[in-house]
């Protein structure tokens, strides 16, 4: 009988020191008014004591003692409910915000210590940011809008057109380079703000819930293309989002926060598999699970192929056998990237892993 696996999937993505772009220690912001003599927790003061400090006075920790690195070339996303401190946190390590205590370090340097001047060219030349407000010029089209970072680095006109042109037309609005915003819907809009983040050819990547203003069959549209631009560019990206199946389509990893703390960080399917606590298993309850895990999540007990069954990749979702079930198969064969059988599942295995009815077929629709 297939099983979820308990041990499989460890993170075997790299996490060296060379690997890392980006890290925070002992995060924290607290707003409002911190008196002076409130220091970080040490080994003698818990972090718990010191919320407590920061509570007795007019001041709230939105982040706290949060550590977490962002690898090269991943998409890390930060999910939680309304409030955790999503935005805050993304905001701290950009340096938008500026943190209260801990460190945050690019390529190893702590980004805390640099001046203003520094932070600007750091901003302008290393870190692309989209926001949900597209933020976009009224008065500019939308290859001035694109272009205008470069216009601020005095980058002359025809150069920046060329490359504003060119980002254009990644991101499939050839055709709408000289319209203006309000001429632009919703989606193309954002487009515009993403292209713009992109022009300084960042190395790291910060959007902040960039699709939550768009419909749900935009919002899977642009989830769809931005996959298709990760794939092309290579950014290492920290994206921001409430909603855990676009996380799980989009992320490496995901860290759920709650109440301004990282509870679990790791793999969509890690998470699903073995929640850290009661909280993150609550809070994937909702979550399709078989749209998310794949056919080698299961364990499966060898046998005997069977020539009358389908094959199925182990590398598909579950969302798939559920379907060639519902087509009335009873087994699947299970194959691997060298097309060899590595075992069959069984629509009972599938039934008892999801909770998805798998024996009736759907009804038509009317
Ligand atoms: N400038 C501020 N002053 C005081 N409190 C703030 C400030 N900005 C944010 N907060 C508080 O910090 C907490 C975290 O806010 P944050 O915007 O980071 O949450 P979020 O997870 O991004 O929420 P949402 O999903 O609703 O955007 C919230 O309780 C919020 O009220």
């Amino acid at each position: 009988m297939a099983d979820l696996r308990a041990e499989k999937d460890e993170d075997k993505t790299c996490s060296s020191k060379s690997n890392i772009i980006l890290e925070c220690r002992n995060l924290w912001k607290v707003f409002g008014h911190l008196p002076k003599q409130l220091t970080p927790p040490t080994e003698d003061k818990p972090t718990s004591e010191t919320i407590e400090d920061i509570s007795e006075h007019d001041a709230y920790p939105a982040i706290c003692d949060v550590s977490l690195d962002v690898r090269r070339g991943e998409i890390l996303i930060i999910m939680g409910l309304s409030g955790s401190g999503k935005s805050t946190m993304l905001r701290c390590l950009a340096r938008l915000l500026e943190p209260t205590w801990g460190e945050v370090l690019y390529e190893g340097q702590n980004i805390l210590d640099l001046s203003a001047r520094e932070l600007t060219n750091l901003r302008r030349n290393k870190f692309g940011m989209v926001f949900q407000s597209f933020g976009l010029m009224d008065h500019l089209n939308a290859r001035d809008n694109v272009a205008f970072p470069l216009r601020v680095q005095k980058v002359p006109k025809a150069e920046r057109d060329r490359r504003a042109n060119a980002l254009l037309d990644l991101v499939g609005l050839e055709d709408r380079k000289t319209n203006f915003p309000y001429e632009l819907s919703g989606g193309q809009q954002q487009r515009v703000g993403i292209a713009r983040s992109l022009i300084a050819d960042p190395d790291l990547w910060f959007l902040d819930e960039p699709f939550s203003a768009l419909d749900p069959l935009i919002r899977r549209q642009m989830q769809d293309e931005f996959l298709k631009l990760q794939k092309t560019l290579g950014k290492t990206i920290i994206f921001v989002t409430h909603d855990f199946l676009e996380a799980a389509r989009l992320g490496d990893r995901i860290a759920i926060m709650r109440e301004g703390h990282l509870i679990q960080i790791g793999k969509p399917r890690d998470i699903i598999l073995r929640p850290k606590n009661d909280y993150i298993r609550e809070f994937v309850s909702e979550v399709p699970t078989s749209r998310i895990l794949h056919v080698s999540d299961l364990s499966y007990a060898a046998s005997e192929r069977i020539e009358s069954a389908p094959d199925i990749h182990e590398t598909e979702t579950l969302e798939l056998a559920i379907d060639l079930f519902l087509s009335g198969h009873e087994r699947l064969n299970i194959i691997n990237d060298e097309s060899a059988f590595v075992g069959t599942i069984c629509r009972d295995d599938l039934h008892a892993l999801t909770g998805q009815n798998t024996t009736e077929a759907e009804p038509d629709h009317v």
